[in-house]
């Protein structure tokens, strides 16, 4: 069967995003995985179903591109929004429901502030902080972050014997570049590759940059792809809530596809 797609990128993390309100579309992995690749298929970091959802506006259902579903993005969370708006599913603002829970957010022409789940609990280490901000963030500080080496350090952290153990965790490699400023590149599980921005992998940096470097809200996140902005609260040593990540969302091209 022939469906309709559309491809929309935040700070160029770039999803296929279906209108699935029928809940009809076939979840299936490989199909997906087919769907996201760069040769072979659309070519995405994920996918995503905008789906309807008694309680909320909608619910978003996101799947990696390796075609197995993942846990919260953040990008892709604005870029739902972005499509939600669109499709005029939402006004202004917006409460969705997500992987990770309940989601609000403010829809202007240029941003899309996207409030995220609390995070509690972080670990820090000597070479590097960890945190869950809806997905799992391996956080670790670098000079001369733009000759870095992501995706090779980044595939010897993510698949290392303690981290396969723990079920799998992104890699960001960051650089503070001024008092309000960091530089984010993130080796992403389940793209399995460096992608131009991760949207729970700079909120987990900046809450990271707080912590160990006093750097105070909102900060500033220059990534590949772009630059965002988190803003946030610190309620204990390693708790924060009224998160907000803050960027660009648009829609690219759209188009049908047999599946
Ligand atoms: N690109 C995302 C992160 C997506 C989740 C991740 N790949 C995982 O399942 O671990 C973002 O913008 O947050």
């Amino acid at each position: 069967m022939n469906i309709s797609f559309y491809k929309y990128q935040g700070t160029g993390n770039d999803f296929i995003m279906i209108d699935d309100r029928a809940g009809t579309f076939p979840m299936d992995k490989e199909r997906i995985a087919h769907l996201c690749h760069r040769r072979f298929g659309i070519g995405a970091d994920g996918l995503i179903l905008l789906q309807n959802d008694e309680a909320y506006d909608f619910r978003m259902k996101y799947f990696n591109a390796d075609g197995g579903e993942g846990s919260m993005c953040g990008n892709g969370g604005r870029a739902t929004v972005r499509f939600a708006h669109d499709l005029g599913v939402i006004g202004d603002q917006t409460r969705f429901i997500a992987v990770d829970g309940e989601h609000e957010a403010l829809v202007t022409s240029e941003q899309i502030s996207l409030k995220m789940s609390n995070v509690k609990g972080l670990e820090e280490h000597p070479d590097y902080a960890y945190m869950n901000t809806g997905s799992p963030h391996v956080v670790a500080f670098k000079e001369n972050l733009q000759d870095f080496k992501v995706y090779q350090e980044g595939y010897a952290i993510r698949y290392s014997d303690e981290w396969v153990k723990r079920g799998g965790t992104n890699v960001n490699f960051v650089e503070q570049q001024g008092d309000q400023q960091l530089f984010v590149r993130t080796y992403e599980r389940g793209v399995e590759d460096e992608t131009y921005s991760c949207g729970t992998g700079v909120t987990a940096c900046a809450l990271t940059a707080h912590v160990k470097l006093g750097m105070e809200s909102p900060i500033k996140i220059k990534v590949l792809g772009g630059n965002l902005e988190v803003s946030f609260e610190q309620t204990s040593a390693d708790a924060f809530e009224n998160i907000y990540l803050i960027g660009p969302a648009e829609r690219v091209f759209e188009g049908t596809v047999e599946v």
